[in-house]
């Protein structure tokens, strides 16, 4: 039978959520930096494991959860369902619990939701009287499901996060595609990017009748590339030929005008690799346009 557990990864600014989304999706979707704030907006990865499908939604860092927390709760879970089936409270292990996680707090609590908390960063702990303190100050302040120490950084603790989730899966079918990544900003951006790039360099040649596809996305073990894999398609045989041009040309420019913004954007290196796809007439079917990731209600 098929389970999804949807969670929220909740915490103060600069925790770690992000990066904490990115290491359980394998997969570079949130933006992560040194500046607290950087999530903007809801950021959904999407892992489908067996049976189970992890719906994961990163929140912006909360500075003022009292207010927000039950109409974002619901508001990050999405349109088809009310709630999320538990949270996850990232903390660092290092330093007091603030006052703006205590407020966090409250809000779970009056949500009813259960909650793990993850404490982040211990790759950085140099003895564990540090961690225990924080835990058992959080302890004090709510009955989490499970506590579990983790660095979204070296990965370790993932396994036992998931399986600290596991009970609160709920049955039913899933909601995404079983290879979903993501509902994802940083894809589409990408996207756009490439988009962009063509509608420059081709203006009236080519109408609006490209589009372009994300089909991989995904930073290296060691960090140190991005590779992306991009389909640019569009509606006519001709058209194919005028986008790749002569031995290539407009293709690389292309490409190469897209790679720079897009390691700007990422702050990462990026190898971009674009294919040309012809699909007839693909802007009148719904399924494509589906594929494509135009929603009804965009
Ligand atoms: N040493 C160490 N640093 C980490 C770890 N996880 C995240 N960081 C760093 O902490 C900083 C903040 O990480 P983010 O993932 O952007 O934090 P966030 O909670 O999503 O931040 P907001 O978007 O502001 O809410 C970055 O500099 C990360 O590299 C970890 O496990 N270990």
């Amino acid at each position: 039978m098929p389970k999804n557990l949807f969670v929220s990864i909740v915490g103060r600014p600069n925790v770690g959520k992000s990066s904490l989304l990115n290491r359980l999706l394998g997969e570079k979707i949130a933006i992560v930096s040194d500046k607290p704030q950087t999530t903007r907006n809801r950021i959904t990865g999407v892992l489908t494991e067996g049976e189970t499908q992890y719906v994961l939604i990163d929140t912006p860092g909360l500075h003022k959860p009292k207010s927000k927390l039950g109409k974002f709760m619901v508001k990050q879970a999405g349109d088809s369902v009310s709630d999320v089936d538990a949270v996850i409270l990232v903390t660092e292990w290092e330093g007091p619990v603030t006052g703006a996680e205590r407020e966090l707090l409250e809000g779970i609590e009056r949500c009813g939701v259960p909650a793990v908390l993850a404490v982040n960063k211990i790759d950085t702990l140099a003895e564990k009287t540090g961690m225990l303190q924080k835990i058992s100050a959080f302890a004090a302040l709510f009955e989490f499901a499970a506590v579990v120490p983790i660095s979204a950084r070296t990965g370790e603790g993932m396994d036992e996060l998931f399986h600290e989730l596991d009970p609160f899966c709920t049955e039913g079918e899933h909601f995404f595609p079983d290879d979903t990544l993501t509902d994802q900003p940083e894809r589409a951006v990408v996207a756009e990017i490439l988009r962009e790039k063509l509608l420059r360099n081709l203006r009236d040649e080519i109408p609006h009748g490209t589009a372009v596809l994300i089909e991989r996305m995904r930073e290296r073990e060691d960090g140190k590339m991005i590779d992306i894999d991009a389909t640019i398609v569009c509606e006519r045989e001709s058209h194919k030929g005028i986008i790749i041009g002569k031995r290539g040309a407009m293709l690389k420019k292309i490409a190469t005008e897209a790679r720079l913004d897009i390691e700007r954007f990422l702050d990462i290196p990026c190898n971009l690799q674009c294919w040309v796809k012809v699909r007839e007439g693909w802007r009148d079917s719904d399924t494509q346009l589906k594929n494509f990731g135009f929603r009804e209600d965009s």
